[in-house]
């Protein structure tokens, strides 16, 4: 079995949606894919209407198709302070045709404000590892996990593009989505994430190859490239324009400075990605000024570093959950 679905960036590719069909008859909800993170959650009927800001509702009552899962709790909190809680439904659930027919659907009743800001974004999609779900009593599997055995590949793969549409597939390499040879590079789960070890990077085309190992995840669920603070003096060094301004929240740059190099991370064997300097120009910081939000910015907030949508936008990635593998492409 295989599935494949178009994925939408939100303005400044700060989130890429997708569609999702959930329950009997179908409702279909525009859900963030987060490999950061493994709760299946959305958006439901059982919210306060103060939390609810033009999302579109997952209704369990009117799903024929629905089981509640009596005394089973979620409860999530993501490393930028938001969350989200609430009950358990088994409910069918198709993505790009792909239907896993009992899937854990989380169901919120209470969301943070930060959610509740967001109108596009109707839940996330986990497909992190399941051994960091959170509901309770017992945590439950991921879409992905639950789709895999029956899947031509135990693979899924994500295409994200820069202010275009991209695709996740399940089940298989599309060969005409990439460019050259995927590297394969191992990933350790054992805390859930898809952490894997850059061999280092390369500050433009012309610009020597750093040997230092990076441990980091690839997260589809954060916008930016949070990398160490080494790195990013590296990287910003060669910015003319470029300033760490704490006010901001990090480094930025006038928008139009010419000087923003390309940046390169190794994968395996001397093989890099290039992150276009166009990708670092995140956005602007207010209206009225011409200086430009870092799409690289230091990862000592978290503790770990990032491999987010501006890293990910420039390559075909290969989630490879049956080998505990990451592919790695250019496009
Ligand atoms: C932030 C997203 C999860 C999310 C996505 C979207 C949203 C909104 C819709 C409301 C905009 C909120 C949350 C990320 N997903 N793997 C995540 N989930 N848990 N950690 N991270 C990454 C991290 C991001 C930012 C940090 C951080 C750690 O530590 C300190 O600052």
């Amino acid at each position: 079995d295989r599935g494949s679905v178009q994925n939408l960036p939100k303005s400044y590719d700060v989130e890429y949606l997708m569609p999702v069909s959930l329950g009997t008859p179908a409702q279909q909800l525009n859900l963030d894919l987060d490999t950061g993170s493994s709760d299946f959650w959305v958006f439901s009927t059982l919210l306060k209407e103060s939390m609810i800001n033009g999302q579109t509702l997952y209704d369990p009552n009117t799903s024929t198709t629905s089981d509640k899962m009596e005394g089973y709790t979620w409860k999530i909190t993501y490393g930028d302070e938001s969350y989200s809680s609430g009950d358990v439904y088994i409910d069918t659930v198709t993505i790009g045709d792909l239907t896993v027919s009992t899937q854990a659907v989380e169901a919120a009743k209470v969301v943070s404000e930060e959610f509740t800001a967001d109108s596009d974004n109707d839940g996330l999609v986990g497909l992190g590892f399941g051994i960091i779900n959170t509901v309770q009593p017992y945590k439950q599997k991921t879409f992905f996990e639950k789709a895999m055995p029956g899947l031509d590949s135990p693979v899924f793969t994500a295409d994200l593009k820069a202010g275009a549409p991209g695709r996740y597939n399940f089940g298989y390499i599309d060969d005409d989505a990439y460019l050259g040879n995927i590297t394969y590079v191992p990933v350790d789960s054992s805390d859930g994430f898809w952490r894997w070890v850059s061999p280092g990077f390369q500050v433009g085309s012309t610009g020597s190859f750093n040997s230092t190992r990076i441990h980091g995840i690839a997260d589809t669920g954060t916008t930016l490239l949070l990398l160490p603070d080494g790195v990013c003096e590296a990287f910003y060094s060669q910015i003319a324009s470029a300033e760490y301004e704490p006010s901001q929240g990090g480094y930025t740059f006038e928008c139009d400075d010419s000087t923003v190099p390309d940046f390169y991370f190794g994968t395996d064997n001397g093989q890099m990605i290039r992150i276009p300097g166009s990708y670092m120009s995140y956005s602007k910081t207010d209206t009225s000024s011409q200086r430009c939000f870092g799409g690289m910015q230091s990862d000592s907030g978290v503790g770990f570093t990032i491999w987010g949508d501006v890293a990910l936008k420039a390559a075909f990635v290969v989630f490879d959950q049956g080998n505990e593998q990451l592919g790695w492409a250019e496009k």
